[in-house]
């Protein structure tokens, strides 16, 4: 839909299926709306989400939920995922994916990518985004970078794709017709799934907290021990929140680390740049530790920029649901869908000047222009109902592109460069993105041995 408003036609009425959206293209509008949304804000409806887990007996997730409900899950859920003293302890636990990451990008290489090539890097990061954000949520490794992924693994990341396949098919259906449909089967298959598999994971989690509690031994984990333990929710309720988790936190994360290191590997200056940056903070063979991530600007300015030109999320909702808004010159009723259009407004180049080059140092203290509207580029969204895990996505991202660079120079490919972005509910690479990954210490060792040979 954001395609079609350009900057300038401020907005128009489109129809989806049964919907009829407003969408929204300035950086001011945006901002009008964002600034109305009241005190439960809510994206879309999400039917057919919900059906299912009212089909099911299961509980909605933070998603899908919406008011007063909604505002308690996020209450409980927002601490140990946004605050930063908890964000930054599962540092280690996410270097541990970045490594065996690392190690996986060496392994490709020699086997499929005739040493140098790396391809489908889109579905590789898939592998490490879905493998991370496990690793925080279940406390337990999944095994997708292992050289044979176990298979119930495997069923369950096919199980998310299918659901995400199957999600805008079905919404474009009235609900009546729903239970006639095959996707909707499929759809329900796909669903219990991932819920079984959470289930098994939770089931196990607690067999680990109560063994500990017997032996007197301290219990300590990460996210889901901490829900478990503080008692807040209950587990049903913990299952439909930390499966949306699990949905929100995959595909954007894998997709903006594959968009950052294509641009890095078009643009050799800046991820000089970049590296130069990141050796300097973290010499030698030592790993980024998050204290180290606040001393790398340039790296979360590359992420940011990354961002703004391919906003994974390229246009986001709000359905008004509490009160009539009005933008622009408009009084809009109860219930009126806007479709922000993000991804057009990051491209407005009374914004950002030059707009289609890739500039990080647009995102560096100091160097910020006077004219840059705080709504311009809003990637993870704004206020109340933005995004849970952008801390835990900005972590991932910042320790692995940071360990990538240090580790490997990344090239295009010699077969062609040009990937364009296509919307699939979010915003993805058209075509497989393959990088080049040429090992930094392994070029270093050369130059020095034809440096020893001139001399
Ligand atoms: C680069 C990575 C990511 C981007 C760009 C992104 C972006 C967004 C955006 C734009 C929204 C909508 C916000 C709004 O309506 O104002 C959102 C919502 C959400 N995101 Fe993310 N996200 C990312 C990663 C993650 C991760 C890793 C997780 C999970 C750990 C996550 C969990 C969620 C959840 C649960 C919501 C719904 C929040 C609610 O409705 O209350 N996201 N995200």
């Amino acid at each position: 839909v954001h395609h079609l408003v350009l900057p300038g036609f401020f907005f128009n009425i489109s129809k989806y299926g049964p919907l009829v959206v407003v969408n929204v293209a300035s950086a001011e509008l945006i901002e009008q709306v964002l600034r109305q949304e009241g005190r439960h804000p809510v994206r879309t409806e999400m039917p057919h989400w919900r059906k299912y887990r009212e089909l099911r007996n299961q509980a909605q997730g933070p998603l899908t939920e919406i008011g007063a409900k909604w505002q308690r899950i996020r209450s409980i859920l927002n601490p140990r995922m946004l605050k930063p003293k908890h964000v930054s302890s599962y540092a280690n636990t996410i270097n541990e994916v970045v490594t065996d990451f690392t190690e996986r990008v060496a392994w490709l290489r020699d086997t499929s990518g005739r040493g140098v090539m790396v391809n489908d890097l889109t579905a590789e990061l898939y592998k490490f985004a879905f493998e991370g954000i496990c690793s925080v949520l279940f406390e337990r490794r999944m095994g997708c970078l292992n050289e044979m992924v176990p298979e119930e693994t495997q069923k369950f990341i096919f199980s998310v794709g299918e659901m995400f396949r199957l999600s805008p098919i079905i919404v474009l259906f009235p609900q009546s017709m729903w239970p006639y449909l095959p996707f909707w089967k499929q759809f329900v298959e796909a669903w219990d799934y991932l819920f079984k598999i959470a289930e098994e994971l939770v089931q196990k989690k607690m067999e680990e907290i109560q063994e500990k509690v017997h032996l007197q031994q301290d219990v300590e984990g990460a996210y889901l021990t901490h829900l478990l333990l503080s008692e807040k929710m209950t587990v049903t309720e913990i299952l439909g929140s930390i499966t949306e988790l699990l949905l929100a936190g995959v595909d954007t994360t894998s997709n903006t680390i594959s968009w950052s290191l294509y641009l890095l590997a078009k643009d050799p200056e800046i991820q000089e740049q970049l590296y130069q940056e990141v050796i300097s903070v973290c010499p030698g063979d030592k790993v980024p530790a998050s204290d180290d991530i606040a001393r790398m600007p340039y790296l979360k300015a590359v992420i940011r920029e990354t961002l703004r030109l391919y906003p994974v999320v390229p246009g986001n909702a709000r359905l008004t649901v509490e009160n009539e808004i009005v933008v622009g010159d408009h009084l809009f009723p109860k219930k009126t869908l806007f479709h922000l259009c993000h991804y057009t407004v990051s491209y407005d180049e009374n914004i950002f000047p030059d707009p289609h080059a890739f500039l990080p140092q647009r995102w560096l203290r100091g160097t910020e222009e006077k004219s840059k509207h705080p709504f311009g580029s809003v990637p993870f969204g704004f206020g109340i109902r933005a995004c849970l895990g952008r801390r835990v996505a900005e972590l991932e991202m910042y320790l692995l592109l940071s360990r990538l660079i240090k580790h490997y120079e990344v090239r295009p490919d010699p077969a062609g460069t040009t990937v364009k972005p296509i919307t699939r509910t979010l915003l993805c690479p058209a075509k497989p993105i393959n990088l080049q990954f040429l090992d930094r210490r392994v070029q270093q060792d050369e130059q020095r041995a034809t440096a020893g040979v001139s001399l």
